[in-house]
């Protein structure tokens, strides 16, 4: 479980988070939601430590991250894994060698361990065949899928995505959205995606935080976000033709 507690973050003198709190489930997949320019990405640096917040803390299951000294933050880092928007795989590495890339970093397993786990990582996504291809070779979506094996590879407990639909068609869209949400439940992550993407909110929003200007207007989960009050989140909405057809608006 992932808590946020009162986060405040300005960038010089210009409030982009406003007293922000939220608890993250460990086992479910947690949604941000919003906007451009309203927060969710900074919300996001600042959960993962890449941001300092000006006041508030972020605990992750009772560790305080920004008052651990750096040791201390040396191991939730490790315990953290993220998918990146546009999948940020190193270009010049085979499939295999970017999902071991964290293993050669952080862990001490032995080669044939390493060996062990790549394939055991790539086998849950369905990678196995594309080990030895080079990004380049292969889709978008077998990107992300490669994504989604790498920061699962140091047996993760948290794991973070920001945009995972970004650039994919909608059944490729569907079918990362299915995994991240599979591999949640399966190892019970505490899983936080950052997302604009409403196929995505009404498929795996088992948790929804909506952010509006740097505040955290409302929050709930699939099955309530339809029938939510805040006249900024109904706008938000209610402008993605596919959600007024679900609502018989149309
Ligand atoms: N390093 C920074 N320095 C100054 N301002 C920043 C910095 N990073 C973000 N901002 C500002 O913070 C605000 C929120 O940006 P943020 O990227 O979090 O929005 P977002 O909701 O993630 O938008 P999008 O959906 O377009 O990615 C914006 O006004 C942005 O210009």
């Amino acid at each position: 479980m992932i808590e946020i507690k009162n986060i405040q973050k300005t960038f010089q003198g210009k409030t982009v988070l406003s007293d922000i709190s939220a608890t993250f489930e460990q086992g479910k997949t947690n949604m941000i939601i919003g906007a451009s320019g309203t927060g969710k990405s900074v919300l996001l640096k600042t959960i993962v430590g890449l941001f300092e917040p000006d006041a508030g803390s972020v605990f992750y299951d009772g560790r305080d991250f920004h008052q651990s000294n750096r040791k201390e933050q040396k191991i939730i880092r490790s315990e953290i894994g993220m998918l990146f928007q546009g999948s940020a795989l190193f270009d010049s590495l085979t499939v295999a060698d970017n999902v071991r890339f964290p293993l050669n970093v952080h862990s001490k397993m032995s080669e044939s361990e390493k060996d062990d786990r790549v394939n055991t990582c790539l086998k849950r996504v369905g990678l196995e065949q594309a080990a030895n291809k080079m990004p380049s070779e292969i889709s978008g979506g077998m990107q992300k899928r490669v994504g989604i094996a790498r920061a699962i590879v140091m047996k993760s407990q948290y794991l973070f995505c920001d945009e995972p639909n970004s650039g994919l068609d909608p059944q490729t869209a569907w079918m990362i959205d299915q995994l991240i949400h599979e591999i949640t439940d399966e190892f019970n992550l505490t899983t936080v995606i950052v997302s604009h993407d409403m196929n995505s909110v009404m498929e795996i929003g088992e948790y929804i935080m909506f952010m509006y200007q740097g505040l955290k207007i409302w929050e709930g989960n699939k099955d309530t976000i339809l029938d939510a009050e805040p006249k900024e989140l109904r706008d938000f909405l209610f402008s993605n033709k596919l959600v007024r057809t679900f609502k018989g608006m149309q």
